[in-house]
């Protein structure tokens, strides 16, 4: 080994153990503040995105580099899950199983020191969250190839539970196997909808392979640790989770392809200053009753980002619509909003002020 290494890697060993005292030392303060949190209320989230984000976004202003920026916020991530967990433990519920885009999307949230519990269903995860067996509860709620997801829309509808922030996560495929070789396959396992979103790639690069519908992307990583003739599709973090070396990234066709994913909690989060509202209502069947409805976001200069109606499933041809605007409900402007839509509604329920995904 030649000198200049040798002592560029002793360089980084006096930098890390410096780094690992520091870190014990930012545990110390995190301790102090998770009591702190637990003296003034014993009942609210140690979690806190606003804090988080403040974090991130100094952290990412000061840097200079040449250490990255966009990785400031991975490390950051793991470092305040890891801290947190030193204030208590962190439950969260999604819609699994492990190793799903739903799973990348909590990691992206709350880290990986969080204490995750994969279930079954939509409704499972709103279940653990309401019962308060799980903190926080993580779900689907649109994609943008394939649009909104109804179930979790619906489960709003009947549920007392707040929208308490929201992960944009992509969805990128990866071809994966045993041996990383391409040559070894012979069959291809993945969920339908990942095989839908590659399907060009599969019929240019491996039109003689059969391909076959697994429950999951994990379970076709899971099958594909037993053979070494198979492939799965599905995502980094399965095939990190599941051992499987990548054959080729990205042979999603359409590489613009996120799903947003809302979290679910008993209790609201801080205000930030770049905060959203999710609204639901239902309006009178007469005719210009929407137009009128939503005239009050107008007038008060908020920006409504996203509207979708489901049927009401209560009486034919009623609505439900779900409305986002941008703003917190504790801005004057909003609540004036709020308050003048709910006096023109049949129902109006507020589902939560919560950071804007940055
Ligand atoms: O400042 C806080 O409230 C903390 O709990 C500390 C800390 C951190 O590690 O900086 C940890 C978790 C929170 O979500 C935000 C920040």
């Amino acid at each position: 080994m030649s000198d200049d290494l040798q002592g560029h890697r002793q360089e980084i060993d006096r930098i890390d153990d410096q780094i690992l005292r520091l870190l014990n030392e930012r545990s110390k303060s995190v301790i102090e503040i998770g009591k702190l949190k637990k003296q003034r209320d014993a009942e609210a989230h140690l979690h806190t995105p606003a804090r988080e984000a403040a974090i991130f976004e100094r952290l990412s202003k000061q840097n200079t580099g040449p250490f990255p920026t966009d990785a400031i916020r991975a490390v950051y991530r793991e470092i305040m899950s890891a801290s947190l967990s030193l204030e208590g433990p962190q439950k969260v519920a999604y819609l699994g199983p492990r190793a799903t885009f739903t799973h990348m999307a909590c990691m992206q949230k709350f880290g990986s020191s969080a204490q995750y519990i994969p279930v079954n269903s939509i409704k499972d995860v709103f279940s653990e969250v309401e019962r308060g067996r799980a903190h926080f509860g993580v779900v689907p709620i649109e994609n943008t190839t394939e649009g909104v997801v109804n179930h979790t829309l619906d489960m709003f509808v009947d549920s007392s539970l707040l929208i308490y922030g929201e992960v944009l996560q992509e969805v990128a495929h990866h071809l994966m196997s045993k041996s990383g070789v391409a040559g070894d396959i012979k069959r291809v396992y993945s969920h339908p909808h990942a095989i839908a979103q590659c399907r060009n790639w599969l019929e240019t690069n491996l039109p003689h392979v059969p391909v076959s519908e697994v429950a999951s992307t994990a379970r076709a990583a899971e099958l594909s640790v037993d053979d070494p003739s198979a492939a799965a599709i599905a995502s980094e973090l399965a095939s990190q989770l599941y051992g499987l070396k990548v054959i080729t990234a990205r042979i999603e066709d359409n590489i613009n392809n996120f799903t947003r994913f809302l979290v679910l909690s008993q209790k609201a989060p801080e205000r930030t200053g770049r905060d959203k509202t999710s609204l639901m209502l239902s309006v009178k069947d007469k005719v210009g009753a929407l137009y009128d409805l939503l005239r009050p976001f107008a007038s008060h200069g908020l920006n409504m980002t996203k509207i979708e109606s489901r049927p009401s499933r209560r009486k034919a041809w009623e609505y439900i619509f779900f409305v986002d605007i941008e703003g917190h409900i504790d801005e004057e402007r909003v609540k004036k909003a709020a308050e003048e839509v709910k006096s023109r509604c049949l129902f109006m329920k507020i589902l939560g002020s919560y950071p804007a995904y940055s």
